[in-house]
């Protein structure tokens, strides 16, 4: 079922500071918040240092799954931000916490539609698996009594953003879904579009779901954002109540709905989907942050 977008009428955030005082963490996504593709978006620095000075804790949750965690503290660091890996949260990574979290057996394995931050974070956590890149150039030839064969250990398919995505790669995962007793169909988010670069969106992990989804006719189960798998993983993590949580976003359907459907403030910011950039100056006090936020025509979903 696509996520509904966020039902509590916005309100423009008339004070800032006293959204900053009443929480003791901000989450941040990523894509259209942090960065846009690999340009940082104008102020960020300068927004995140002013929260840290003021003792917040700062978490990243992105439903992009291409990189790892690992992988993803070194995109922070090449943008000029200190972020450490513990403090990102992919929904490639929250692939694999489920299947931990559900004691997957690890005598089965797992075929990936999606690229290599999945496979990484799944043998971390010590999990088969199958497909990813490698089977980016394979090709189908429908030639008389042509049979796909696909390995019968497959337990799951974990599909997320994948731009290596084929026709021989819809089969295999289908031909495991459907005939594996039991294969579970997981999504790691189920974005329409992204901003894979700077200059405009990109068709986003939504997209190969729904190819799955379409030749299955079944629902994933979707690990990212609006899911509160990860919001419910973090709060246990760090032993934070989520009402002392503001979630960060630039979309209604994923980021705002997921700190709804965690019972957190959240923070609508317009430099994703719409494009209002603002800048903060270095020495930026809480209340020049608070008319940023502002300028920005921040709304602030309670
Ligand atoms: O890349 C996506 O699909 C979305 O990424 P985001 O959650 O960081 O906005
Ligand atoms: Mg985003």
């Amino acid at each position: 079922m696509a996520a509904a977008a966020a039902a509590v009428p916005a309100a423009k955030l008339e004070d800032a500071e006293a959204l900053i005082d009443s929480v003791e963490t901000f989450i941040f996504d990523c894509d259209g918040v942090i960065w846009k593709g690999d340009k940082l978006i104008d102020g960020v620095p300068e927004t995140l240092d002013l929260l840290r000075s003021k003792g917040k804790r700062l978490v990243f949750v992105t439903n992009n799954s291409t990189k790892s965690r690992k992988q993803y503290g070194k995109k922070f660091e090449t943008l000029g931000l200190s972020v450490n890996e513990e403090e990102i949260f992919a929904s490639s990574f929250a692939a694999a916490a489920y299947l931990q979290s559900i004691d997957f057996p690890k005598d089965k394995k797992v075929y990936v539609i999606g690229e290599e931050g999945i496979l990484k974070e799944l043998e971390l956590a010590g999990f088969q698996y199958l497909g990813g890149p490698t089977d980016g150039d394979k090709k189908i030839e429908l030639k008389p009594g042509f049979y796909m064969e696909h390995d019968k250990d497959v337990g799951a398919v974990v599909v997320g953003f994948d731009r290596y995505f084929n026709y021989y790669k819809v089969q295999y995962g289908t031909l495991c879904i459907r005939e594996n007793p039991g294969c579970l169909f997981i999504a790691t988010n189920r974005d329409a579009v992204t901003h894979l670069t700077d200059a405009q969106e990109w068709a986003g992990g939504g997209s190969m779901v729904g190819a799955v989804l379409g030749s299955t006719k079944q629902e994933p189960l979707v690990v990212g954002k609006p899911s509160t798998f990860m919001m419910d993983y973090l709060a246990k993590k760090f032993g934070i109540t989520t009402s002392q949580i503001c979630m960060v976003g630039d979309r209604l359907d994923t980021d705002v709905l997921f700190g709804q459907n965690g019972g957190c403030k959240t923070l609508l910011v317009l430099s994703g989907i719409l494009i209002i950039p603002f800048t903060l100056n270095s020495s930026a006090s809480s209340a020049e942050f608070a008319s940023a936020l502002t300028l920005a025509g921040c709304l602030l979903q309670v």
